[in-house]
């Protein structure tokens, strides 16, 4: 993959809780190409979070490598972590709490990081104002986060996570706590900012429809990565159905419908639920190699004779990226 930022490999994480070991992260891989808006999805307790908290610097791996934008997250000194915090990437949380502080404005709070980066007065206070009008707060400066809506809350936590320029935004869960048209509107921020800034955005998120709104969503289960899916046509009908005004502003073109799947070191592979719904899989496939590609059927009962239908194909391809479901 050309110019990746973030390059994760076999990434393993462990927690030790008194004399118990939690395995959180246990060799996941993650490739994510500078300019992308990507979203990872996955059950509580996946490692969604941990992840995040690795690649934001929060947390140090446990073993396994973790590249991002050059520097090494198993090898950071602490005054590199601060640094790689403060500079490389930006992170904002679900809860407002987290992200604000609340006896600050708006202003104040996003002149904050820039301040303990040592920025100047002037400097820091025409950034601070130039960022909140490029979320839209422009005029609501000196609010205080309690003084200002969810969503406003949220934008004002992007402008603090921008504040000194990192080239990754880091966001968890972001709009777990707005309604689905906030949501859509910072979704469409996230899109802006990408396009105008070119900041690569890495988001968790419970909402698929929020999911399906991104370049590329990744799925951990177990703390490994599962499943991959491009952007695709379903998917975006799914937002324009359920968010015709944010798809709207978000700009969703239909144009991408690729999907692509992990396969592991032993040739083992997870097929998305849809294709197993829609095709009618019941535990097993059949597999016919053709030249170049692989083909999956669904193996019928007996009553049509030759054992497979001719509903559907998906096949792997051996593309120039590599092996693809299409
Ligand atoms: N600081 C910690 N100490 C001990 N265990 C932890 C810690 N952080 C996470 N875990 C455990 O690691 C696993 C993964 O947690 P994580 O928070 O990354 O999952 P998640 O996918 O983000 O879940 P959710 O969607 O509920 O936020 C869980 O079993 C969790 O209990």
């Amino acid at each position: 993959m050309p110019d990746s930022i973030v390059l994760c490999d076999n990434l393993v994480k462990i927690y030790k809780v008194a004399d118990l070991e939690v395995v959180a992260l246990q060799g996941l891989d993650l490739e994510v190409t500078a300019g992308e808006v990507m979203a990872i999805v996955g059950a509580s307790g996946s490692g969604k979070s941990t992840l995040l908290n690795i690649l934001s610097g929060l947390d140090i791996p446990s073993a396994g490598s973790g590249i991002v934008d050059g520097n090494d997250l198993t090898r950071l000194t602490q005054a590199q972590r601060i640094n790689y915090r403060r500079h490389v990437v930006g992170q904002i949380w679900q809860q407002s709490g987290r992200n604000l502080l609340p006896e600050l404005s708006a202003q104040a709070n996003v002149e904050l990081p820039q301040m303990l980066s040592g920025v100047g007065s002037s400097q820091r206070s025409k950034r601070a104002r130039e960022l909140l009008e490029l979320v839209g707060l422009g005029g609501k400066e000196l609010k205080k986060p309690g003084q200002l809506s969810g969503g406003e809350q949220q934008r004002t936590a992007i402008a603090v996570a921008l504040s000194n320029d990192p080239r990754i935004l880091l966001a968890d869960e972001p709009t777990g706590e707005l309604d689905s048209t906030t949501a859509g509107e910072i979704f469409s921020l996230f899109r802006r900012l990408n396009s105008e800034l070119g900041l690569t955005i890495i988001t968790v998120t419970h909402d698929a429809t929020i999911a399906a709104a991104v370049d590329r969503t990744i799925a951990i289960r177990d703390g490994r990565t599962s499943t991959e899916t491009v952007r695709r046509e379903t998917m975006l009908e799914n937002v324009e159905a359920h968010m015709p005004a944010a798809s709207a502003v978000i700009g969703l073109s239909s144009k991408t419908h690729r999907e692509s799947i992990l396969i592991d070191r032993a040739g083992r592979l997870q097929l998305p639920k849809e294709a197993i719904e829609t095709l009618a899989f019941n535990g097993r496939a059949e597999v016919r190699i053709v030249d170049d590609h692989v083909e999956l059927w669904p193996i019928l009962d007996q009553v049509n004779g030759n054992g497979s239908n001719g509903h559907g194909v998906l096949s792997t391809m051996n593309g120039q990226n590599g092996k693809e479901l299409k």
